[in-house]
């Protein structure tokens, strides 16, 4: 259902541009007379054809996006061929009149009727509609592998439910929720449907993870086609594939994507704005480009995105200074800019940026580039800062992440709590159940941070069985509230192994306040948490201590 009011919003802007449009045909009347009046060739002349082939190129980008595309496309025409006469250094005269008598008559009688209301974009949430607990839908129909599967599933938290095969091509049972994600053996599906591409419509809004005992390119390929996120080959190494599908869970869970949109044109930025506002995003607008790397270290976006043309500093440049700092290497730039000409597109695209969309830009393909390229920036963060097993930030990613929450807090006057956690007696685990058993209470421990823990919290593999966590603009009392939630529960979990035994562990936390009044490091307050910790091992375990 389309958001009434932001499409009331939208109108208004356009509106705003229907008035702003009366402004400017006026300032090019008076250009163009200020050309007729001065000397043919003069650089007088030259200087006032460059601020009409600005006006006219501003409007040949804003005409479209607010739905007047015959205005914009001949805004477009003549700032063309305006370029080209401007590149030379001279032409005909009846040219030059020419072109100008087109602009003459375009912004005598701007094409405003025949246009098209700005569209609406068809995406109105990149927000799941899934709230966790999540629910897995397992299709195997090898019983003893599907109670495998369930039982490594089961400390996890998530609820699993079992189906035949052939339910995924009835699709899903009518009045029941539609899993968050299904887990389907390919074979023993295509067996059902003699080998031809199953129809997934009926599963759109699950993600779709399949095993295969084919490594076969074909094979694979059917499954692109049939739109999955993960495949696996078997015989099944469960928890590698527990660990995919763990992320891909997780990453339904991601906040919003944050953008920040640098334009100078207002009326455009607040249109921009609102799209991928409605379409679930966090949007920030920066009109001086000048401000931009300290909106960066504030705002830390997803994706920036950059008007080409800006008065005082181009775009391309200020890609350029983003890409000086390391640490902004993988931050996606794409362009969003009327400019046409490939050439000029390319040398702008060499100097950092990852995409470029030509103004004007449908809303839909807007907020589907962003997205895309949001997503696929967010893999490729968590393949590099985060640790492949737990999904929990990998110790130096902890380090360089928890400085900035610090520097951050300190900045804006709150305080935070430092956590180190460490499994009690964990190599009896491994001694006594063996390694694999051992890295399944490793998970489950990473699994009841993240579900215990906020969003914004910081939560790191920091070392084998030993975990950190920032816990950001938390009072102490809420942590020591929240910490001692985790320890009870975690000494909850029956862990269940392959030879039908059942056990349990328990855990020892050390915490500790940053103050934001005191310049601590992030490393000193690990110290601090870690002492802690040993404090609470040495008076025997299960408990909690802070310092
Ligand atoms: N299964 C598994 N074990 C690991 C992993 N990383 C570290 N370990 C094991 O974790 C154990 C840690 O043991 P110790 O540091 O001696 O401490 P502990 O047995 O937990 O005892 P306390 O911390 O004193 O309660 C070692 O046996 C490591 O081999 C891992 O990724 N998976």
């Amino acid at each position: 259902m389309k958001d009434t009011s932001v499409q009331t919003q939208l109108q208004a802007l356009r509106e705003q541009f229907m008035t702003r449009l009366q402004d400017d045909c006026a300032a090019m009347r008076e250009l163009l007379d200020q050309i007729e009046r001065a000397e043919p060739d003069s650089d007088r002349q030259t200087l006032v054809l460059g601020e009409l082939q600005q006006r006219l190129h501003r409007l040949a980008g804003t005409a479209g996006t607010f739905g007047f595309t015959e205005l914009g496309d001949q805004a477009r025409l003549a700032e063309h061929r305006l370029d080209a006469r401007l590149s030379q250094a001279s032409s005909g005269c009846a040219e030059l009149q020419d072109v100008l008598s087109t602009v003459r008559q375009l912004i005598a009688d701007p094409p405003l009727s025949s246009s098209q209301p700005a569209s609406t974009p068809a995406v109105t949430s990149a927000v799941s509609p899934h709230s966790p607990p999540f629910s897995i839908l397992l299709m195997e129909p090898n019983a003893e592998l599907a109670e495998d599967v369930q039982r490594q599933l089961a400390p996890f938290g998530f609820t699993v439910e079992r189906a035949p095969v052939s339910a995924f091509l009835t699709g899903p049972d009518p009045g029941s929720a539609l899993p968050a994600l299904l887990f389907v053996n390919l074979d023993a599906l295509l067996a059902e449907t003699d080998g031809a591409e199953p129809d997934t419509s009926q599963w759109a809004g699950s993600s779709l993870l399949v095993y295969s005992a084919s490594d076969e390119f074909d094979q694979r390929l059917l499954a692109a086609r049939m739109g999955v996120e993960g495949y696996f080959t078997q015989p099944l190494d469960i928890p590698r594939a527990i660990g995919f599908l763990v992320r891909v869970l997780d990453s339904r869970q991601e906040p919003e994507p944050r953008i920040l949109l640098v334009e100078d044109d207002e009326l455009l930025a607040q249109h921009f704005s609102k799209v991928l506002q409605q379409a679930g995003m966090e949007v920030h607008w920066e009109d001086d480009p000048q401000a931009i790397i300290e909106t960066v270290a504030e705002f830390q976006p997803d994706l920036v995105l950059l008007d080409l043309h800006m008065p005082q500093v181009a775009g391309d440049e200020v890609a350029a200074v983003l890409r000086q700092y390391e640490m902004l290497t993988t931050l996606p730039i794409m362009y969003i800019s009327a400019e046409t000409d490939q050439q000029r597109q390319a040398a702008a695209m060499r100097r950092g940026a990852d995409d470029f969309l030509t103004k004007p830009v449908s809303d839909d393909t807007l907020i589907m580039s962003i997205m895309a390229r949001v997503e696929r920036a967010r893999e490729m963060r968590t393949l590099i800062s985060r640790d492949g097993m737990t999904g929990l930030l990998k110790h130096s990613s902890f380090l360089e992440a928890g400085a900035v929450e610090l520097e951050r807090s300190r900045r804006q006057g709150y305080s935070c709590v430092v956590v180190m956690l460490d499994i009690d007696h964990f190599k009896r685990v491994n001694d006594t159940w063996g390694h694999a058993t051992g890295d399944t209470v490793i998970r489950a421990m990473a699994t009841l941070l993240r579900q215990r823990l906020r969003q914004t919290d910081l939560i790191g593999r920091y070392g084998g069985e030993e975990f950190a966590a920032l816990l950001a603009d938390c009072a102490l009392a809420d942590a020591v509230e929240l910490l001692e939630a985790v320890r009870q529960r975690f000494a909850d979990i029956d862990f269940n192994t392959e030879s039908g035994d059942a056990f349990r562990c328990t855990l020892s936390i050390g915490l500790t306040q940053a103050d934001p009044d005191r310049k601590e490091t992030i490393g000193a307050l690990i110290d601090r948490a870690d002492q802690a910790l040993y404090d609470a091992k040495r008076a025997g375990r299960n408990r909690r201590n802070q310092r």
